[in-house]
């Protein structure tokens, strides 16, 4: 059974207070509706450890948007995997177009977070889509291929069990043009085939593949409902307590 799933980006928004008041709401939502999907949050570094602890024995997972690809020393202004562990945060995205358009991660590198997430038995959320460009020129399957295979090539098998990846593809990211279920099925059906011929069948099917790019309350449903569509990564509606939980709803 694959897992459900859905994660709100918080990416760089909210005060210190803003996502402690939006945190212990949503926990109070997800007490009372035991929504059947995985609740996840990533709010930015700063706040995880004091996030960690607020919602210490709730049925939320406090993940971190991003982490370094090195294990630690002279790299200013990163975070390690082993920081992050150590302050109790288990889960961190990686590759996020934004890292990759304004930091200029490549897949490599993203690899690299990857195996050092899973050496502390911590666990990464693949992002991988692609630009409108290549989209237009009929080369959205082979991008996402090789962004996934690079990514995973070096990872080992027992440690992709329970893999979470996000298909975000970059033209629909704040824009509030969402690819259709359609679009999003077809591109989620494709990552989960590339994952079986890299890494086996049973592993295909058991990674929840979630899908980002303007994900609202009107879309959500009409998304889940694909056959591949495990749950979605929620940007700008995760900010919003009633916006977030109705997408929560819908993925059942
Ligand atoms: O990038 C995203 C989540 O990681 C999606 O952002 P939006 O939902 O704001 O389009």
């Amino acid at each position: 059974m694959r897992r459900k799933i859905v994660a709100g980006n918080w990416k760089m928004n909210l005060t210190f207070q803003e996502a402690k008041e939006l945190a212990l709401r949503l926990n109070t939502w997800v007490k009372a509706n035991k929504p059947t999907a995985e609740v996840i949050i990533a709010p930015t570094h700063l706040y995880l450890e004091q996030l960690n602890k607020d919602l210490k024995n709730s049925h939320i997972t406090v993940a971190s948007q991003n982490v370094s690809a090195m294990e630690n020393g002279a790299y200013t202004g990163d975070v390690s995997a082993e920081q992050l562990l150590s302050i109790g945060t288990k889960m961190s995205i990686v590759g996020h177009s934004e890292r990759r358009a304004y930091h200029y991660e490549q897949d490599k590198y993203i690899g690299k977070k990857i195996t050092h997430l899973y050496e502390l038995g911590m666990s990464p959320i693949l992002c991988v889509g692609e630009k409108l460009e290549d989209r237009d020129a009929g080369k959205h399957f082979d991008v996402v291929q090789e962004q996934v295979t690079v990514a995973l090539e070096r990872q080992k098998e027992e440690d992709l069990k329970n893999l979470i990846v996000a298909y975000e593809p970059v033209w629909a990211i704040g824009t509030g043009k969402t690819a259709s279920p359609d679009q999003a099925q077809e591109m989620h059906a494709f990552i989960r085939k590339t994952i079986g011929a890299q890494h086996g069948i049973s592993i295909a099917n058991s990674t929840s593949i979630l899908y980002g790019g303007s994900v609202n309350p009107g879309n959500a449903r009409d998304l889940f409902e694909q056959y591949d569509i495990d749950g979605g990564l929620v940007g700008g509606a995760s900010l919003k307590l009633e916006d977030f939980t109705t997408i929560i709803s819908a993925n059942k």
